[in-house]
């Protein structure tokens, strides 16, 4: 067995990384931190998982010992943990956006100073990117919104000249500090954009993607799923469908099809759905969904965790999607 800890037990994603962890063959759970409910039950904080989990969470702290960390806490504080995990010889999955830019471009869109400038990660979208995973010790898992953004477009990028994102995403996203964009009145019946030219994620897309590439997010009244729709202009693509199918084949956790993909045929799941494909002159829509919080994070996590240990992909992750 290969012993794991998450630092951020109790918030969105780590509670989410406990969800499919409870079901993992090869993964134990070894420590799960809070600094606000330390000493208190596992089960008992996180009700869905009462009576699977009676461990209680633990203080924050670097000398926790495991094979494998999943640092599952808001960007800026992960930065602080990951260094004496790596030093110390056991990996680090980090759900954060701390390890997922360039410093100098992390800096200026984080605004922060970063104190591991220097450290080598690799960007985890595991289809893309898993032979540079399997050797990796660090593994920057990547944002939500870039997640189904980037696998909406990445098969044809180099084909296109301009890709315009727009994401409309489900209030988990925010995490599970309540604010006024999470207010029940705020957000119920409404459809709010914001950061519409200004959204960190966009610099995430820029850097895998390349070229041109615009971002506007939106949340909606929902829990989960980001859905995203593309427009790429300039396309240079016949079959774009087909160069989808192919780029994708054996990837289990992305469908490609005909249809508007929907969050209720994803959620709860690690799938990617791409679907839509419409053209008109000049211009491809392409509609990605995911659930941000398991491929859009814990998901995608243990997806790498699992390349990262040598074991299959989807160990651990073959939950059906929760639709309707
Ligand atoms: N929600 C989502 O859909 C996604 C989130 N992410 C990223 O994953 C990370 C976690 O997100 P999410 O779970 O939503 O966040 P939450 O706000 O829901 O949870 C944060 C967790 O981190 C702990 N925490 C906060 N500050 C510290 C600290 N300084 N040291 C140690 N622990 C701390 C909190 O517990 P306590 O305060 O009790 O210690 C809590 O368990 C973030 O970086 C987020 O951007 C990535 C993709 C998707
Ligand atoms: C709805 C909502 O508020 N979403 C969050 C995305 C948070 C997130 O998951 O950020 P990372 O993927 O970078 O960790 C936001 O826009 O800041």
């Amino acid at each position: 067995m290969v012993s794991v800890g998450i630092i951020g037990g109790t918030g969105y994603t780590g509670s989410e990384l406990l969800r499919f962890l409870v079901n993992h063959p090869k993964f134990d759970v070894e420590f799960a931190t809070s600094r606000s409910e330390e000493g208190v039950e596992i089960g008992e904080y996180i009700p869905s998982l009462r009576g699977l989990v009676d461990d209680e969470f633990v203080s924050p702290d670097s000398s926790l010992d495991a094979d494998l960390v999943f640092t599952a806490v808001p960007h800026t504080k992960a930065m602080n943990y990951v260094p004496s995990f790596l030093e110390r010889g056991i990996k680090v999955v980090d759900l954060s956006a701390d390890y997922r830019l360039p410093f100098g471009v992390y800096e200026e869109v984080y605004e922060v100073e970063h104190c591991d400038v220097g450290r080598k990660a690799v960007y985890g979208l595991t289809e893309l990117h898993r032979r540079e995973i399997k050797k990796a010790d660090l593994v920057a898992n990547p944002g939500c919104y870039p997640t189904g953004a980037i696998f909406s477009a990445y098969p044809i990028k180099d084909d296109v000249d301009r890709i315009l994102f727009d994401s409309k995403s489900g209030i988990s996203g925010a995490g599970a500090k309540p604010s006024s964009a999470s207010h029940f009145p705020n957000l119920d019946g409404n459809l709010n954009p914001y950061k519409v030219t200004t959204h960190r994620h966009q610099a995430e897309m820029k850097m895998v993607l390349g070229g041109e590439v615009h971002f506007t997010p939106h949340v909606i009244p929902v829990v989960r799923g980001i859905m995203t729709t593309t427009h790429v202009f300039g396309c240079d693509v016949d079959d774009v469908k087909g160069r989808y199918e192919e780029f994708y084949s054996g990837c289990r956790f992305i469908r490609v099809y005909d249809d508007v993909p929907k969050l209720s045929s994803v959620r709860g799941s690690n799938y990617v759905d791409i679907g839509c494909f419409s053209q008109e002159e000049g211009r491809v829509v392409i509609v990605s969904a995911i659930d941000n919080l398991v491929k859009g994070a814990a998901g995608q996590a243990i997806q790498n965790a699992n390349v990262m240990m040598g074991l299959p992909e989807d160990l651990g992750l073959k939950a059906i999607p929760l639709s309707p």
